[in-house]
């Protein structure tokens, strides 16, 4: 709703619809009867209109845009009499202004901001465009060049540059509501006719501009049609009148709002904030726990992970000791932080005196006897259990008993870890991927003993470090890489059979993967998995040949050892499943030498090759690791799908236009999904991971949609 008060000839209408002001139908209704009262009130000189509560608006209420139709008044309707008004409307905004809220201020004769406020439209992320206006106006108030840019790329714009931009007329330090009053007092009188948006022209940029924006929108958004819509919208602002204008920017909103793109990044959007509301099977949870404050933290080993994750901690300002076992790896170590933030000035990420604060911030010590007094501790060192146990117990007696102990490790039992401690309710995981500065996830893994308040600090710490944490249960290789080994046996199966490792990253690029799984196998180097092969037969007490095809059992396919052997390690090599010309070089250019390479260890073991179809690719990696998220969700692992799809949009870049593997599985409906699981169970018996998950099973009699997979694995827990 909006609330309405006359304060002395001023209007104010506070938009009221807390935490963030979205635009509901009661809002929307309550913003138009107000400002008709306004208007018809002839004591009323100026009006003002505000948000309850920290926020201005965040735009039109997202749950309102499944299903039903958008009821009237549409934010259009409430707002037009704020641009007809010959009294002037100020917008006073504070915190933020986004999508359907900066819209409404768009409809306002002025704009004042608070130092901290932010505007946007931020409409791209979830799949449509700003379908109130945005679009016609936006041109019309800062031309055509910067709205492709606001519109395109849904950025936040902070108040500084929003009132350069001319989006805000002044910034305002005082009380926000306070200030609106006495700035619409301050232009009573003035005529609004220049003010109103809907009047001016736009600039003509020419056609050409949006033909390279085109292109460049493609490339940088791969996949995604919100963009282009967006871009189809601001040319009509060029093209035609306002109403015309108008007219045309509905057409491709509703057009949008339908698409299945737009429902699958609606779904992510709250999925995002579904998966930060953890919940420990204690029952403790994200509400009921508090983090312990983090004011200085310690990363131990400064290899590939743990420098990475050093630049997280050290750019989000927490002073950080960066422990090595030596002097020499130590400096390579403080290399790649340095590298890593000259490169990150260069391409103006940041700018150099944040570098500078960010690497005065880090200490370094071959000590662990230094971190005596952190907080925090992220240990990154070797995937070796007897190392990481040796330190763990280190660690223990070096530290504050306070100190949250954390490991990065990428499979190993966080138990097991925790028991070379007398501080197990403090041991946690926290696995980042690689390239830990750039890739979003943190996967937070608890284990038997770790306490609420360790699991909030570690959840906290993630979001201060601009990552996207989930919590997860620990499990063999835990959630993101445990559901990633059927996804890559697949993909070598099918290779075996037929397909070629470029077919197999085709089809997976051309669905939206930023990459095919053989690219990224070379990019993270072969001779990584050939190790943890060895050593996890070894383990077994199995010893791996090339010319191993079966484990207890188990199909096995060993062509990437095949390769590593023949010293084909991936881009660090020049050359793995594809050719990159150098060592290091990113260019991937497909391998006659790989294909024989195929075509020999298929002749070797007699398996007949056949044509295999990108559906066939796809279908068999993705419902693989699909089967595994359902026996993942089925264990309590994790606690909702949605923490699984987050996994895989934030560690994997699964596209967000996709929603993550589990909405697809909903999308696909569970039954299909369930009975073609089933078929490659029967055509492949020899993997184990076809064998279907009881829960899909369960799950795929009902016909329930995502959203009450929750309860009903709630209220089966023996499945
Ligand atoms: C605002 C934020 C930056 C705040 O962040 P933070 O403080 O971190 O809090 P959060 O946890 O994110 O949020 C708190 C809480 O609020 C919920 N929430 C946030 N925003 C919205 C929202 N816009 N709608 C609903 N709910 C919202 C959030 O989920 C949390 O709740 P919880 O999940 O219970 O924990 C951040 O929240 C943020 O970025 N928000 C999103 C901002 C955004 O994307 N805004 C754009 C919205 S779209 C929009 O405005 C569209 C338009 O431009 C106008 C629409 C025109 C309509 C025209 C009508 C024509 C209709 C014809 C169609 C016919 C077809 C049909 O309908 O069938
Ligand atoms: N590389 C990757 O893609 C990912 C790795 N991980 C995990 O992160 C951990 C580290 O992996 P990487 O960084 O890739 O390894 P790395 O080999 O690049 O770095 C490990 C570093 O630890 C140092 N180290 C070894 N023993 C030490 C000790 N006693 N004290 C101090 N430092 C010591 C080494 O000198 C080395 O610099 C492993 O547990 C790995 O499984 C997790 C996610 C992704």
């Amino acid at each position: 709703m909006a609330n309405y008060r006359n304060k002395g000839g001023v209007a104010v209408i506070e938009l009221n619809n807390p935490p963030v002001n979205a635009l509901s139908f009661e809002v929307r209704s309550g913003l138009m009867n107000a400002l008709k009262r306004a208007h018809d009130d002839k004591d009323v000189k100026c009006i003002v209109i505000h948000g309850k509560g920290k926020n201005f608006s965040a735009g039109a209420d997202i749950k309102e845009f499944g299903g039903t139709k958008q009821q009237k008044p549409w934010i259009t309707d409430a707002c037009r009499l704020a641009d007809e008004s010959s009294k002037p409307v100020v917008a006073a905004i504070a915190g933020t202004a986004l999508g359907g809220g900066l819209e409404v201020a768009l409809f306002c004769h002025y704009r004042i901001g608070t130092p901290s406020c932010r505007v946007g439209f931020p409409e791209v992320q979830i799949g449509v465009l700003p379908g109130a206006g945005g679009t016609q106006r936006l041109p019309r108030l800062i031309g055509v060049k910067h709205s492709i840019d606001m519109i395109t790329s849904g950025r936040h714009v902070m108040a500084e540059e929003a009132l350069k931009l001319g989006i805000l007329d002044k910034i305002v330090t005082d009380d926000i509501i306070e200030e609106g009053i006495q700035f619409a007092k301050s232009v009573v009188g003035i005529d609004v006719g220049g003010r109103i948006l809907r009047n001016r022209k736009v600039e003509d940029a020419g056609s050409k501009v949006f033909d390279d924006e085109i292109s460049r929108v493609k490339k940088k958004y791969k996949g995604y049609i919100a963009p282009l819509f967006c871009l189809k919208a601001i040319q009509a602002s060029m093209q035609l009148p306002y109403d015309a204008g108008m007219e045309q920017e509905l057409k491709l909103f509703q057009q949008l709002v339908s698409s299945g793109q737009a429902k699958a990044q609606q779904y992510t959007f709250f999925a995002e904030r579904i998966s930060a509301r953890w919940q420990l099977p204690s029952g403790a949870n994200s509400q009921t726990a508090s983090p312990l404050p983090v004011k200085t933290a310690g990363v131990i080993g400064a290899g590939t992970m743990g420098a990475g994750i050093a630049l997280c901690l050290i750019t989000s300002g927490i002073p950080t000791v960066l422990v090595e076992q030596d002097q020499k790896f130590l400096e390579k170590g403080v290399k790649t932080v340095e590298g890593d933030l000259r490169g990150s000035v260069a391409l103006k990420k940041m700018t150099a005196e944040q570098a500078n604060k960010a690497i005065s911030v880090l200490k370094t010590s071959v000590n662990l006897e230094d971190l005596h007094d952190v907080d925090l501790v992220i240990e990154a060192v070797y995937e070796n259990l007897a190392l990481k146990k040796e330190i763990f117990a280190k660690l223990d007696k070096i530290c504050k008993s306070k100190t949250i102990l954390c490991t990065n490790t990428s499979s190993l039992d966080i138990d097991t870890i925790a028991e070379a401690t007398k501080r197990r309710d403090k041991v946690v995981g926290t696995h980042f991927f690689a390239p830990a500065y750039i890739m979003k996830l943190q996967e937070n893994v608890y284990g038997k003993d770790t306490s609420a308040e360790t699991v909030a600090t570690v959840m906290a710490l993630g979001k201060r470090i601009r990552k996207v944490p989930v919590l997860v249960g620990t499990c063999d290789s835990f959630v993101a890489n445990r559901m990633l080994h059927p996804y890559a046996t697949e993909a070598l199966f099918l290779v075996e059979e037929g397909a070629s490792p470029y077919e197999v990253d085709q089809a997976l690029e051309d669905f939206g993967m930023p990459m095919g799984m053989f690219r990224v196998s070379d990019l993270s180097g072969l001779d990584i998995g050939y190790k943890v092969r060895k050593e996890a037969a070894k383990r077994r007490g199995i010893e791996l040949t090339s010319d191993t095809r079966f484990v207890n059992g188990e199909r096995v396919c060993l062509l990437a050892n095949v390769l590593v052997e023949k010293g084909r390690l991936g881009i660090k090599s020049g050359k793995g499943w594809y050719n990159y010309g150098s060592p290091g070089k990113r260019e991937a250019t497909p391998d006659p030498e790989v294909l024989d390479t195929i075509e020999e260890y298929c002749r070797k073991y007699d398996i007949k090759k056949r044509k295999i179809s990108s559906q066939e690719i796809l279908e068999r990696m993705q419902l693989a690791m699909i089967n595994e998220g359902f026996k993942i969700l089925e264990e309590g692992i994790v606690s909702k799908p949605e923490d699984i799809d987050i996994i895989w949009i934030y560690g994997f870049g699964w596209p967000k236009y996709m929603g993550g593997p589990m909405f697809y599985a909903n999308e696909m409906k569970l039954k299909n999904v369930y009975r073609k699981i089933r078929d490659f169970h029967q055509n492949y018996p020899f993997s184990i991971h076809w064998t279907p998950s009881k829960l899909l099973a369960r799950l795929s009699e009902t016909d329930l949609p995502i959203s009450k997979w929750t309860s009903l694995i709630n209220s089966n827990s023996k499945l």
